[in-house]
């Protein structure tokens, strides 16, 4: 059985002397919400349309659901749901038509559609509104039908390109519960991209973090972390410059920053900071508190840009 549901390899894209997708190699497990992470015009609205076959790749390989693209991309496309740009509805259709209708597109038999259709309102919370006319809804709800739309016909796994731009905060975190409940539900993939860490870090199992349209790294969120520093903070007093030079001296210790009552300590790894607070009181820093903390995602996301970015130079 094929674990992957999406595998590219050496996948490479250019637009004139733009490199919009640079030698992309990818793993999303099934069943798996993978989170595709980068700024503005980091390659990954390409990567999803060169993953269902709209674009053509200048080299590399790729895989979805078991089967090679674009050689079999109409397949893949059966296989498969989308959310792309345009959500595609239809605004003067209430919200059962526009399902029902992409329902007969997918030739999916009355009984079945109508059971379908009842069964994602009624998860997504818009049942009840299923005869307004969808132009009449509020963004959050749209986005919502328009995730009802590409889920319609069964797929195993569907492609989101930021379902939650231009939502509220409230709107966004409840199409994300929404989702999650859906998605763990019927068992299907989801690949989603997006630019906001915070949602990755609340949605998604895995990420992968792409700039320039190359991938920095792709792991789990915890995996991630781990590569990173993790920080220190002491509270106590007297943390003098003699302190500082004695902790900077230490193998395990990345950066010091003394701000009168707290020490900022970055670690280049996960370690033990006993002998570290020891270090201090020899100094004659007084220590009364300890903090440790992983680093946010944010933080993940900012030292792999800053790490391209001086490669880069
Ligand atoms: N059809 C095209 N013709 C020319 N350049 C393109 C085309 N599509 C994408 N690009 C360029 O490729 C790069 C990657 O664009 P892409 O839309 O994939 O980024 P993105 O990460 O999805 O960005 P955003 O978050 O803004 O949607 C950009 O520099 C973009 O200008």
């Amino acid at each position: 059985m094929n674990t992957f549901a999406i595998r590219t390899q050496q996948l490479t894209r250019t637009f004139g002397p733009v490199r919009a997708v640079d030698q992309l190699t990818l793993e999303v497990r099934q069943g798996e919400i993978f989170g595709f992470l980068g700024p503005n015009g980091s390659g990954k609205t390409t990567t999803i349309r060169l993953l269902l076959g709209l674009l053509q790749p200048d080299a590399g390989q790729i895989e979805v659901l078991g089967v090679p693209v674009p050689q079999r991309a109409a397949e893949v496309r059966e296989r498969t749901g989308a959310l792309l740009e345009h959500a595609g509805l239809y605004e003067r259709l209430s919200a059962a038509d526009n399902l029902d209708y992409y329902g007969r597109i997918w030739r999916m038999p009355a009984a079945e559609r109508n059971q379908r259709i009842h069964e994602l309102l009624a998860s997504l919370g818009l049942w009840e509104r299923r005869n307004e006319q969808v132009k009449t809804w509020s963004r959050g709800m749209k986005q919502k039908l328009a995730i009802a739309r590409a889920l319609l016909h069964r797929p195993q796994l569907i492609f989101l390109d930021e379902p939650t731009a231009g939502l509220d905060p409230i709107a966004a975190a409840s199409l994300r519960d929404d989702l999650r409940t859906l998605v763990e539900r019927e068992g299907v993939t989801v690949f989603l991209t997006t630019h906001n860490l915070a949602e990755a870090e609340k949605l998604c199992h895995r990420v992968g973090i792409i700039r320039q349209g190359r991938l920095l790294a792709q792991g789990s969120l915890a995996e991630l972390r781990r590569h990173e520093a993790l920080h220190l903070e002491m509270i106590g007093r007297a943390f003098t410059p003699h302190v500082v030079t004695a902790l900077q001296s230490q193998p395990a210790v990345k950066r010091v920053e003394a701000n009168g009552a707290r020490l900022l300590i970055e670690l280049a790894a996960a370690s033990d900071p006993a002998p570290l607070v020891k270090l201090v009181v020899e100094h004659g820093g007084q220590v009364e508190e300890v903090h440790r903390s992983n680093a946010s995602l944010e933080e993940v996301f900012l030292t792999l840009m800053e790490e391209e970015e001086a490669h880069a130079h």
